[in-house]
């Protein structure tokens, strides 16, 4: 049998087991499960950081991606989509592989939300939810929504043989529950209602189960489950950069990039790259892709000795060929294209954004050029690659900047990068094809194929990556970087490496914030770690880059020492060109810590999360000062208020409206901690909000303290500290914070630089004129050099106190689990 029949029926096999268990599950009873915190998981295992087979890999993967699933369909309980039921009439009913399949049509409107992939549920009867239960019900699975004039075709499977309770076992419990289900959609004769309604999608955690499943057929799998690599040979063996892209190398990267750059040239099939904030990874990133693109093979590595290769025109094309292939153990296959032999010139459709960069020219010497798939989380962290490449183009062999063939594929592009999506190049090719074609969809199927085969550069986020226009190509990928890798759980990395491509670049920083896992009781067992941290851990080697060129000198100070050993380095200039005219009080940066020692955390009724009215009162008059005395602060976003607290950054939000009566997301960026990774800021005021006594339930006899919750986690007190350019001002409770080892040495650490300031009610007195000279005391020669902004309005702060009553109760508030940064697509 064919491989690629036998990756496929393996594929389908392991899809199929996946909906069989979960369609076979019981929602009501789930979530009443989980309401009782029931321990119903099977055995968990922790992750590990290295696998001695398989097996040992799989069987601890697996609980842990159902547990996940589970959490992901639990979350949606609180929506209104759960009550919100629609209603459809059976039409037909079907049978096959164990599964049956309905069609039934339903309201054009109400199928708008419904894509395939998506889980509903269904039920014969009405219900209310949480008052009167149905019986007869099930989870099925959309296959597709298709669209007629008026009304929508929604075809759906559902598994109805029984429940699995163990899922590494092939019994089905019998369930009246499915049984009865089964007779309401099989009989003829009468009416069949039901009523359904939408769930969550399958999508992503579908791909990441078939991911961990089939890990055992990459080539690499070893290197995956026990870190071992291929070190063997020197960095750049096999290949070289041409004189002038080198020089362009040398002249603009610095001796950390360049490491980075020059291991992608080597044998190993994977790299991992550490950026900590503002070290350039995305710079890396495209200095990587001009290297990686215009490479030239000089000698390879026979068993016995080094060839040296003749160059160009000297050798004949299939000594050409085998020699490139040899020299990159990591290329799949000689691009089809190439046995055509383009002439010299354009052939692309492909468009630019419009600015002077020159659309990819095809010339005889550049035609064995290796396929990439770039890959991120999000949407957002995949566009902002996409943009870079898109506005700083790469460099060829000559230097010169050009726009290669991208394409970005999948869901929710940002607007700025319309020219490159895939829907937008097929509109394109489609107004320039025979309009006389009568198969419509298999001419788009074609377009879109030939589109993506052609693409030198192919952007997708990583669940996307595993969606079946990948699995069609007949082109692959010869090498995949990852962005934000340490962002990801290791099965969404997975995804995008059984493209089969030979090289994986993964480019992140495990010392910053993981992925977001629902479960907490996967989370607890290290389904959050990262491939990238795990390898690393494993004692995988990773090149870190140290200079950063965002932060202050004394913002860098703590985060370099805390969280990378000490290592950062500050790029040429940074101190002076991070220098700013608020340095001149002491109040204002770079690095300052606020003690309000008198504010209390309180949780607002029906919310998980906390809120901190005083820290809200004083970070608005803290903001409010700064914006009077240093107007042009006020446009440009260059302020960010963040806190780790959803709730807070809601009453943040609303404070600052009714006080200063604008919208604060036209001049201010309010967001959680979680929510701000990878974004850079001029300040950055941090809302820490936890402040209490370490009581839980005073002279009760308690004895265990109340703790700080997630402001604990170091990574987050990173990606906090770390989005400023000129100053980060900390505002927080220090006898609370100082309860945490990391905390101490923070607060220590500003107290030293003499940043830390204790401040009391009323706090405008802290703003007062005569407190301001008072920290007036620095820099003097500063405010030569750059002037203060002058004038301006005096934004009020009267109406500054804010109740606590009036923050909003939050039903889907998930405490200490903040989701602004999930990066869940679904397709
Ligand atoms: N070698 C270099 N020399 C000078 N400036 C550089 C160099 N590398 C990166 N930079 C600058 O550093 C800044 C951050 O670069 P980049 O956006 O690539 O970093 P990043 O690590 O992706 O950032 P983030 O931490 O936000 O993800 C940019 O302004 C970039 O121009």
């Amino acid at each position: 049998m064919a491989v690629v029949d036998k990756e496929r029926i393996q594929e389908e096999s392991v899809n199929r087991r996946f909906y069989q268990i979960i369609l076979s599950w019981d929602y009501f009873r789930l979530f009443k499960e989980a309401k009782m915190n029931k321990e119903t998981a099977p055995k968990l295992v922790k992750v590990k950081n290295k696998y001695k087979d398989v097996d040992d890999y799989i069987s601890t993967y697996e609980p842990l991606i159902f547990e996940e699933a589970k959490s992901q369909i639990l979350r949606r309980k609180n929506d209104d989509e759960v009550t919100n039921l629609k209603f459809g009439v059976v039409e037909s009913c079907s049978e096959g592989d164990g599964f049956h399949f309905i069609e039934f049509p339903c309201k054009i409107n109400e199928a708008e939300s419904i894509s395939t992939n998506d889980l509903l549920l269904i039920s014969k009867d009405k219900y209310v939810d949480g008052e009167r239960l149905p019986t007869v019900y099930a989870f099925s699975l959309v296959e597709h929504n298709r669209k007629l004039s008026d009304t929508a075709l929604i075809r759906a499977r559902l598994f109805l043989a029984g429940e699995f309770l163990r899922f590494n076992t092939d019994n089905v419990q019998p369930c009246p529950r499915l049984l009865n289900m089964r007779s309401h959609i099989c009989k003829t004769g009468t009416e069949r209602n039901l009523y359904f309604t939408k769930i969550c999608s399958l999508s992503t955690i579908a791909r990441e189960y078939l991911a961990i499943r089939t890990v055992g057929s990459l080539a690499y799998k070893d290197l995956i489950l026990n870190a071992i690599g291929d070190n063997s040979g020197t960095e750049a063996e096999g290949w070289k950069i041409p004189k002038p892209l080198k020089e362009f190398v040398d002249s603009t990267f610095n001796q950390y990039q360049r490491e980075a750059i020059t291991a992608g040239l080597s044998s190993k099939a994977f790299v991992l790259i550490q950026g900590p904030p503002g070290t350039g990874k995305t710079q890396t990133i495209l200095g990587i892709l001009s290297t990686i693109l215009h490479a030239t093979p000089t000698r390879v590595n026979s068993k016995s000795r080094a060839i040296e290769l003749k160059q160009g025109s000297q050798l004949p094309m299939e000594e050409k060929y085998k020699h490139w292939g040899l020299a990159s153990p990591w290329m799949n296959s000689i691009n089809p294209r190439d046995s055509l032999m383009p002439k010299d010139g354009d052939d692309g459709f492909f468009p630019t954004t419009g600015n002077e960069l020159k659309p990819e020219t095809v010339t005889s010497s550049r035609k064995y050029r290796v396929r990439v798939l770039v890959c991120a989380p999000s949407n957002s962290a995949l566009d902002e690659i996409v943009l870079r490449v898109l506005n700083g183009g790469v460099h060829d062999e000559n230097d010169r900047a050009y726009c290669p063939k991208i394409v970005r594929v999948g869901l929710k592009a940002h607007h700025s990068i319309k020219p490159v999506v895939l829907d937008e190049l097929m509109k394109q090719k489609r107004d320039c094809a025979n309009k006389s074609s009568t198969d419509k969809q298999s001419n788009d199927f074609s377009i879109r194929d030939a589109i993506l085969e052609e693409a030198t550069i192919v952007f997708s986020t990583l669940s996307f990556s595993g969606s079946n226009i990948f699995s069609k190509l007949s082109r692959r990928f010869d090498v995949v970087i990852i962005d934000e890798a340490a962002q990801a759980v290791e099965p969404a990395t997975l995804v995008p490496l059984a493209n089969q491509c030979k090289k994986v670049f993964l480019v992140g920083d495990p010392a910053q914030l993981p992925a977001t896992v629902i479960s907490d009781v996967a989370k607890n067992h290290g389904y959050s770690t990262s491939l990238f941290e795990r390898l690393k851990l494993a004692g995988y080697p990773v090149i870190m880059l140290k200079t950063q060129y965002r932060m202050h000198p004394k913002i860098r100070s703590f985060p370099s020492k805390e969280f990378y050993e000490d290592s950062l380095e500050d790029g040429e200039d940074l101190e002076s060109r991070t220098e700013r005219a608020w340095h001149r009080y002491s109040c204002f940066g770079p690095f300052c810590f606020f003690d309000i020692h008198e504010g209390k955390e309180t949780k607002p009724p029906g919310s998980n999360s906390w809120i901190n009215v005083e820290e809200v009162d004083f970070v608005l008059f803290l903001y409010q000062k700064l914006v009077t005395l240093y107007p042009t602060l006020k446009s440009g976003n260059q302020v960010a208020i963040i806190s780790p607290y959803k709730q807070q950054v809601k009453l943040l939000a609303r404070a600052f409206e009714e006080t200063f009566g604008v919208s604060p997301e036209k001049v201010v960026d309010i967001c959680t901690v979680d929510g701000c990774q990878g974004r850079e800021k001029d300040i950055a005021i941090f809302s820490c909000v936890r402040a209490n006594d370490g009581e839980v339930n005073k002279g009760k006899g308690e004895t265990k303290g109340k703790g700080i919750g997630f402001v604990d986690d170091k990574r987050r007190l990173n990606v906090g500290i770390t989005r400023a350019k000129s100053a980060v001002l900390v505002v927080g409770s220090a006898s609370t914070l100082k309860r945490s080892e990391q905390w101490v040495k923070l607060v220590e650490s500003a107290d030293k630089s003499h940043s830390l300031f204790k401040v009391s009610k009323p706090y405008s007195s802290f703003f007062s004129d005569e407190s301001l000279k008072s920290m007036q005391d620095r820099k003097e020669e500063l405010s030569q050099v750059i002037r203060p902004d002058s004038g301006g309005t005096d934004w009020t702060i009267e109406n500054v106190a804010v109740d606590a009553d009036q923050a909003p109760a939050d039903d889907n508030d998930d405490g200490d689990v903040d989701m602004d940064n999930a990066g869940f697509d679904e397709d």
